[in-house]
Parts: C-alpha cells; sequence; structure tokens
C-alpha cells in the first residue's frame, strides 16, 4: 500500500505525511508501538528473520523517531515483507527525505500538518501508551526499558522497590563497511545527523582515513574520541577519560535537542534563567540552584506586594492548622518557611508546602486550596480600582478571597445603623437592607450580613458599607469556618455566606435578579466552564464587570519536562524527587497529566482539573465577548472583561 505513495512526484515531506495517514501505515505503526519488542517470544517468533525483528524493535518507538530513520525501516518492513521490488521505491524517497531540513526531527513534531481523524489517532494511541507502556512514548533510549514497583507503608518509612533494566543490542558481522556504498553505517547515523566513535589508536591507524571518509562522503558530521588500546590502560581511568572527552566533543542527552541550547536563549525573565541553568546541568547542584531562584521568585512577589491585615494572616494561619500534616511537618521542620514568615511578621508566600506531602486524605480542608497573600492583594487592587461594589466569590473554602474583597469594598458609613426585626442590621438606604428583608436567609450559612449573629455580630454589621460579597460553598463545614475567620474583622457586615453547589446557587441568585461587578470562579475546575456560561447567559457577570479566574495554567506534565526537565531525563530515577519539585515549584500544580514514565505523580484530582481548566480556556479564547489575560501568578489566574 506504501510504495505507490512514495513514487509520487509530490515533495517528501508531502509524502511522508501522506504515509502517515495512510490507514495501513498507521495502523501498522500504532500496533507496533504495542508489542513487547523486547520479549523472548517475541524474539522466537521472529527468529528466522532478524532483519525484520530488528526493525519492530525500533519501529516501536516511531513516535520519538527521526523522520529519516522511519523512512529506513519502512524499506526494510517491504524488503522483508514484500521483497526488493516493493522495497525499491523507498531508498529513492529516503536519498531526497535526507536532504530536506528537517529530517532528523522525530515524528511527533509532524502531528499538527496531519488531518485531525490521523492526528487523533495517533495521539489516542499516545496516550494509551503513555498508561499501558510510558516508555513507548518518553524513551530515554530506543535500546533501553526500565521498569520499577514501589511498595511503601502509610507513613513512607519503609519501601520496598524492585528495579529492572532490559537492554537490547544488535551485532553484525560484516565486511567492507567502509565502503561508501555500504549503507549499515549510513542507516544508524544519517537519521541522527552525526556519529560519535570511541576507537582504540591501533584502529585509528588503520581504519582512521577511511572512517573519517565514509562520514564525511555521506555528510554525516564524525567526531572520533581516540583511546588507547593497551591492555594496561584498560581500566576505570581510562572509562573516566572517555566520558571526560564524550562531555567534550557534546556529545548530549538527544532529549535535550527539544529545547533551545542554553547560549542560544535569550535571557530575561527568572524562568529563563531557571531553565537555562537546568539545562546546563550536569549535577544536582544546579536543581537546587533553580529551586532556590523560584523560592526567591515568590518570596520577592510576596515581599513587595502590600501586606495582608491582620484578619487575613489570621485565615491564613488557621487554614494551615486544618492541614492533618501539620503537625507532622512541623516536627520534621517542613514548614520552617511558614514558621518564620509567621515570626517575622511577614505573610505567608502561600501554603506551597502541601506539593512535598501530596497525600490528600482529608477531603475538606486541604490548606493549599487556600488563595493566598499575592493573589488575595491583586483582588483588592482590582475591587478599589473597579469601584466594584457587588462581588461575587464562587468557592469560599475558609474565607480568604471573600475576606480580601471585602476588606477593600466601599465603606459608605452615610446612613444610620437599624435593628431590623430584632435581629437584622442594616444601614438606612443601603441597598443590602432592602435585599436581605425581601430574601429569605435561613438557608445560608449564618455570617456578618445574615441571622443569628448575636449581639457582637450586629455591632460589627453596623459597620458594613454599601459593599457586599455574595460567597458560595459545597461543604458546611468550611463555610462554618469560614464564618469563624470572619468573625474578628470589620467588614464582616458585608460578606453573605451561601451553602450549596455553585451551579444551583448562581441559578437561585440569578432568579432573584443579582449581577456582579467582580466574580472570583475557584472551585473544582471540571465545572469551571459551565459555571462560566451561566454567568454570561444569566447576566450574573454584568457588562464591564471583570471576571478573575483561579489555576487557570494547566499544562501536561510531559510538555513542563520538555521545558525545564528533559535534559535531566536519563537520570530521573535517582532525581525524581527533586524534579518533582522543581515542577511543582515552577508552579504548574494544575497539571493536566501527571504522570512520568508510569508514574502517577499526585493523583487523578489533578487531571480532571487539568481539562477542565483547558476547557475554560479553549471556552475564553472562543468568546469574543470577553477581552481576557492570564497571568502566571502560581498556577495561573485568568482576568476576563465582560465588552458586551
Ligand atoms: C480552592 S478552594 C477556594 C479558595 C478560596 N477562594 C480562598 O481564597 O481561599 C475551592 C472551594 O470551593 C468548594 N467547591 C468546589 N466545587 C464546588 C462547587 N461545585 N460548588 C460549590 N463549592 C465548591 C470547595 O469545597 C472548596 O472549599
Amino acid at each position: 500500500m506504501a510504495s505507490p505513495i512514495v513514487k509520487e512526484s509530490t515533495s517528501p515531506e508531502e509524502r511522508l505525511l501522506k504515509l502517515l495517514s495512510e490507514p495501513s501505515v498507521q495502523s501498522l505503526l500504532t500496533t507496533v508501538s504495542r508489542l513487547p519488542v523486547f520479549s523472548k517470544e517475541m524474539a522466537l517468533a521472529f527468529k528466522d528473520d532478524l532483519d525484520l525483528l530488528l526493525a519492530l524493535k525500533q519501529l516501536k518507538y516511531f513516535w520519538n523517531l527521526p523522520q529519516s530513520q522511519l523512512a529506513i525501516l519502512l524499506e526494510v518492513m517491504a524488503r522483508q515483507l514484500e521483497g526488493p521490488s516493493q522495497a525499491a521505491p523507498f531508498q529513492e524517497f529516503l536519498r531526497v527525505l535526507t536532504q530536506t531540513p528537517n529530517h532528523a526531527k522525530n515524528i511527533k513534531h509532524l502531528n499538527d500538518q496531519l488531518p485531525a481523524e490521523v492526528k487523533a489517532e495517533y495521539l489516542r494511541n499516545a496516550d494509551y501508551l503513555e498508561t499501558a507502556d510510558a516508555h513507548a512514548v518518553y524513551p530515554t533510549s530506543i535500546y533501553r526499558q526500565c521498569d520499577g514497583f514501589t511498595l511503601a507503608t502509610k507513613d513512607a518509612s519503609t519501601i520496598e522497590a524492585v528495579m529492572s533494566t532490559t537492554l537490547t543490542t544488535t551485532i553484525k558481522i560484516a565486511r567492507k563497511v567502509l565502503e561508501p556504498s555500504n549503507h549499515l553505517l549510513y542507516n544508524i547515523y544519517k537519521p541522527l545527523g552525526r556519529c560519535v566513535a570511541v576507537v582504540d589508536d591501533k584502529v585509528d591507524a588503520i581504519y582512521g582515513k577511511e572512517l573519517d571518509a565514509y562520514f564525511a562522503g555521506h555528510g554525516i558530521e564524525f567526531k572520533k574520541i581516540v583511546s588507547s588500546g593497551n591492555e594496561a590502560d584498560k581500566d576505570i581511568r581510562d572509562v573516566e577519560r572517555i566520558l571526560v572527552s564524550l562531555k567534550k566533543v557534546g556529545l548530549a542527552d538527544p532529549q535535550s535537542n527539544k529545547i533551545a541550547p542554553p547560549e542560544d536563549r535569550f535571557v530575561v525573565t527568572p524562568t529563563d534563567l531557571m531553565i537555562t541553568t537546568l539545562t546546563k546541568t550536569q549535577d544536582m547542584a544546579a536543581v537546587g540552584e533553580v529551586v532556590r531562584m523560584l523560592d526567591g521568585v515568590d518570596g520577592m512577589v510576596v515581599k513587595y506586594s502590600t501586606q495582608p491585615s491582620e484578619a487575613l494572616r489570621n485565615v491564613s494561619v488557621q487554614t494551615a492548622k486544618t492541614n492533618p500534616n501539620w503537625a507532622e511537618m512541623e516536627k520534621k521542620g517542613a514548614t520552617s518557611k511558614l514558621l518564620e514568615a509567621g515570626r517575622d511578621g511577614e505573610s505567608f508566600c502561600n501554603l506551597g508546602f502541601c506539593f512535598h506531602f501530596p497525600d490528600y486524605s482529608c477531603p475538606l480542608l486541604i490548606a493549599e486550596m487556600i488563595s493566598g497573600q499575592a493573589e488575595g492583594q491583586l483582588l483588592q487592587l482590582l475591587v478599589k480600582f473597579g469601584r466594584v461594589k457587588k462581588v461575587l466569590d464562587i468557592g469560599t473554602f475558609t474565607g480568604y478571597s471573600s475576606l480580601a474583597m471585602a476588606e477593600a469594598l466601599p465603606e459608605e458609613l452615610d446612613g444610620s445603623a437599624v435593628l431590623v426585626a430584632g435581629h437584622q442590621v442594616g444601614l438606612v438606604g443601603s441597598s443590602w437592607v432592602t435585599s436581605s428583608l425581601l430574601r429569605p436567609t435561613s438557608d445560608h450559612y449564618p455570617s456578618g450580613r445574615t441571622r443569628s449573629g448575636g449581639r457582637d455580630q450586629l455591632a460589627k454589621s453596623c459597620c458594613s458599607g454599601d459593599g457586599r460579597v455574595v460567597t458560595l460553598e459545597r461543604q458546611e463545614e468550611a463555610a462554618k469556618m469560614a464564618a469563624e475567620n470572619w468573625a474578628s474583622s470589620p467588614h464582616v457586615g458585608k460578606i453573605e455566606s451561601r451553602v450549596g453547589e455553585a451551579q444551583a446557587l448562581l441559578q437561585e441568585l440569578a432568579s432573584q435578579g443579582e449581577s456582579f461587578d467582580l466574580v472570583f470562579l475557584d472551585v473544582d475546575k471540571p465545572g469551571y466552564f459551565a459555571l462560566y456560561q451561566t454567568l454570561m447567559e444569566t447576566g450574573l457577570l454584568r457588562v464591564g464587570g471583570l471576571l478573575a479566574v483561579d489555576n487557570t495554567i494547566s499544562v501536561r506534565c510531559d510538555e513542563v519536562c520538555e521545558m525545564a526537565v528533559l535534559p535531566l531525563h536519563d537520570r530521573a530515577n535517582e532525581l525524581l524527587t527533586d524534579w518533582r519539585e522543581v515542577v511543582m515549584r515552577l508552579g504548574f500544580s494544575n497539571t493536566s497529566a501527571m504522570r512520568y514514565k508510569g508514574e502517577e505523580l499526585t493523583g487523578e484530582r489533578l487531571s480532571v482539573n487539568g481539562e477542565g481548566a483547558r476547557a475554560l480556556n479553549a471556552g475564553l479564547l472562543a468568546d469574543d465577548r470577553v477581552l481576557q489575560v492570564m497571568l502566571p501568578l502560581r498556577d495561573g489566574l485568568t482576568l476576563a472583561f465582560r465588552q458586551h
């Protein structure tokens, strides 16, 4: 099926795309990618055709193979399965393909040029493999597979692990390999673009010139490392010398080609600096350095943002105490940053320590969910700058964002305090007196604005102006804790808490004719897009109003790795803890795929959240009623202005 395509007179790039789109080729590639090619059974099944077996072993990794290598392997398949006449057109195809500038680039980079349904099928396969056989989509080397299995006690004090590595190799006994017409070495090194050879001084003396000529003749960059071939020199020092030479000739992990080399980068931002440090690194000290830089960025954002009020600081402290890991971590000193910040009278960067212990056994109070200082101050700034009066806070949790926004709302003490129906307090002429009188409040959790506050509550409510925050929370317990956290604030009277599912509460608010100047959306991400649609369709977000959405950066973990960590890929097992920390600290906590080499990092919830954030981002982009910008504050904060 494939040979008529390669014979066509179109450009080699077009022919390659057509080949990949040919159903029989696609089916062959996806099927082979799922085969256990290194197994004994597979070897025995193909024992009579070792060339075919070798081709299959490599084809398994087609997704990450250079384009010209795929062409070589298809030629082998055609020759072995259908005979030399069917294979012949592939040789000419390969010749012209290797003259194209991108022939050494991986197949997966052609993805976006494939027809939509073909692309979708390849992506489905890659997704499947990510779980079933991660090595097939993230190979360290196509000749090596690693596996591991770990069991741990609940407190992780004992870990039992079994690890294995499977190596495969091909040994060819051949004559005249350095004759220009012999394609044995060409087929291996042409797709890679270069060859580094370790030869001993005797071989170099006899074949050195021929070696140089062979690779030069085929336009393949060639570097030779000549070492002593004497028996006396064959010890660990010689190995070290060879390794140092390999480094000198620049034998980098091919994965590092995926990102611009450090010297080609225009380093401006702290993130640039961190990425260049990581890509240049050969040692773990640089990873530590990057972590310190990241800490520095967070710290600086906090230090140079207005400090939160005492009441907001208290919300952070109370929330942190709810974390089941708090005491444990305090013992281990893992919360030192938090404690120091508290001691120095500074506020908390965020409660990021949870990332080190992602055991979210407590379904409700996960301290990490709090929005934190910088975000709180940004919300305050938006409220003030936008002269906002009505705020909708979707996702109360322990009350940080509600209180932050309430603090920034106007205080218009131009009316006098009144006592209504024995236990409701308001200001004559203020909008909320009317609305709270008309609206039954018994379903709503008591706060300053609702009933059952008692005398202190009434006194506090007297101070409220005409700004108002309505905050929604599905968990009764969280709403209760929020109310306790607000109790000491003079702004408590501006907050009205409603308990229930956000979608239902939005419908309720809409039916009451409400609309808001500012909406802060910070609930479970899978529901983001539906809630956004309701806000827009019902007019709850008024024209001219602003929607702020938290946690909108949702990158896939492998993308993060490509950006920052892949050069360390080969040593991933040993580095796992460190690079996980780097990924987390880079701020991409909302990743949609938290698997790496088959290991699940932090669980399904984050994965689902990532998809939800992506759906919202796509929805916002497609909606010309809003003008939006995503800020890289922690794991993303999107501001969307409703223009019509
Ligand atoms: C990230 S926290 C909110 C943090 C809060 N804005 C702050 O500043 O600390 C999300 C909260 O939304 C609540 N929630 C999640 N999905 C919800 C839904 N569909 N309806 C109502 N509440 C929801 C959760 O129980 C949780 O308390």
